[in-house]
């Protein structure tokens, strides 16, 4: 495959892609890469893991390739060439350089790495990454004992001079921008003298499944982690072990194909749905009930589980009052579906992701009303009121779940031209190939 890290596609920016209409109801039936999240955290947990292990069906996307890369080139052997990924660990070393583009877990997930590496690890990534927050992680480290010489003094780029070891211990932050403050340090901290001591203090963490993620990844590596106190993560020192781990598909990047049922009143089916799951993305089946999809596990023989989880789509899409706070990442393609919905919508509890890929409040705001919606942007939400679409171009702004709400609202309405929709490769391969697909002539079956 082409190389997802490097971007080859300097006018990207200036690419509009009709998006595909849904023109009946679709059904469909779809296999869908791995997460995101799972891949990245597999791969922290197997470079400083005591022996080599395999990070079975990974997501070969751009943020799982920068992690890769940003691991070995600090001394760990990653092979991606296969469909399972094999990590063999090694001595952490600099000099080193860590691209993170504009992928939030290696940007906030490395530098606790790097600090146990000996030599100088430099950090920086895309435009808008020198935007993202990170400085809670940088100071944090510092309080650890680990050296940084940050002259942006919060953000990129910046420097983590590795000293071999990290004294560890308590520490305390505000994390109520991104639980991957949080994540970050957990996931280093048993390697740490003392292994770390987190405590937030601020206004609530958002996504809390994703903290959960990675306390129950540490524990099936072995690792004794506490988290019995509200707002408080405890790891202790000791090894990592080696674990190998079988991703489950992203069911975040699921939104736009069930998304697709409930605007077409069509039905679609994900094999292998997991039963249960840390992942947020498996809030989707109590949102999409409740704007009046049917949702439901069936069997399905040919999934590696023999089940998945099929949503249909209701003759009326019903508005949405919900806090999507445990779940920002959900928010642009929910909001796209709200936007379609017959009745008012009021998403709350998402201020956080004004510092997500992009400020996703505004863009949302800007671009569904661009194409005739009702939205009003609040501090930390949006409500929308049914108002008729119409064409025109929706900007990404190199945020991958912006163009998965273009694509959602461009299946429904005529004429969308969904800018720089390669952007997508974030997180999904081909991501326009798989949905183009789907909605093409006598494509009922994929995946
Ligand atoms: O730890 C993770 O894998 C993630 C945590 C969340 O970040 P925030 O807490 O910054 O929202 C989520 O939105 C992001 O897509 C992935
Ligand atoms: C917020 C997201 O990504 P990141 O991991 O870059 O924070 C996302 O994928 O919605």
């Amino acid at each position: 495959m082409p190389d997802a890290a490097a971007d080859p596609r300097p006018d990207h920016r200036s690419e509009h892609w009709a998006a595909p209409r849904a023109t009946s109801p679709l059904t469909a039936t779809v296999s869908l890469p791995g997460s995101k999240s799972l891949t990245n955290r597999a791969l922290v947990l197997a470079a400083v893991a005591d022996g080599p292990s395999v990070v079975r069906r990974a997501l070969r996307s751009r943020d799982t390739t920068l992690m890769a890369r940003s691991l070995s080139a600090m001394g760990a052997h990653v092979d991606t060439s296969g469909e399972d990924w094999q990590v063999t660990p090694g001595e952490l070393r600099g000099p080193a350089h860590v691209d993170c583009g504009l992928a939030g877990t290696v940007m906030r997930f490395v530098p606790p790495v790097a600090a146990l590496a000996t030599g100088d690890v430099s950090f920086d990534g895309d435009p808008h990454m020198r935007n993202r927050p990170v400085g809670e992680v940088l100071t944090a480290l510092r309080g650890l004992g680990v050296d940084i010489d940050d002259a942006a003094r919060g953000a990129l780029p910046f420097t983590v001079r590795g000293g071999g070891s990290v004294r560890g211990g308590t520490v305390v932050l505000d994390a109520s921008a991104s639980s991957q403050f949080v994540s970050a340090l957990l996931l280093a901290g048993a390697r740490y003298d003392e292994g770390v001591d987190v405590r937030h203090d601020g206004k609530p963490v958002p996504s809390q499944p994703h903290i959960d993620m990675t306390t129950a990844m540490l524990r099936a590596h072995g690792v004794e982690v506490d988290d019995s106190t509200p707002n408080r993560w405890s790891v202790a020192p000791g090894p990592v072990r080696a674990v190998d781990h079988l991703i489950e598909p992203d069911l975040s990047n699921a939104a736009p194909f069930l998304a697709l049922a409930a605007l077409s009143g069509g039905s679609v089916t994900v094999r292998d749905w997991p039963a249960s799951t840390t992942q947020a993305g498996d809030a989707l089946r109590e949102i999409l009930a409740l704007m009046g999809c049917e949702v439901e596990m069936v069997d399905v023989p040919d999934a590696s589980s023999g089940r998945g989880l099929r949503v249909t789509g209701p003759e009326r899409l019903q508005g949405l009052d919900y806090d999507l706070h445990d779940v920002g990442e959900l928010a642009p393609a929910v909001t796209a579906l709200c936007a379609l919905a017959e009745g008012p919508s009021h998403l709350r509890g998402i201020a956080h992701i004004r510092h997500h890929e992009t400020d996703r409040l505004a863009a949302l705001a800007t671009e569904l009303g661009a194409l005739g919606a009702e939205v009003v942007e609040h501090p930390d939400g949006l409500s929308l009121r049914p108002a008729p679409l119409h064409g025109g171009v929706f900007h990404t702004y190199a945020d991958h779940r912006m163009a998965h709400a273009g694509v959602i609202v461009g299946a429904a309405v005529d004429g969308v031209l969904v800018e720089d929709v390669a952007t997508t490769s974030k997180t999904f391969p081909d991501f326009a190939g798989f949905w183009a697909g789907l909605l093409g002539p006598g494509a009922d079956e994929r995946g």
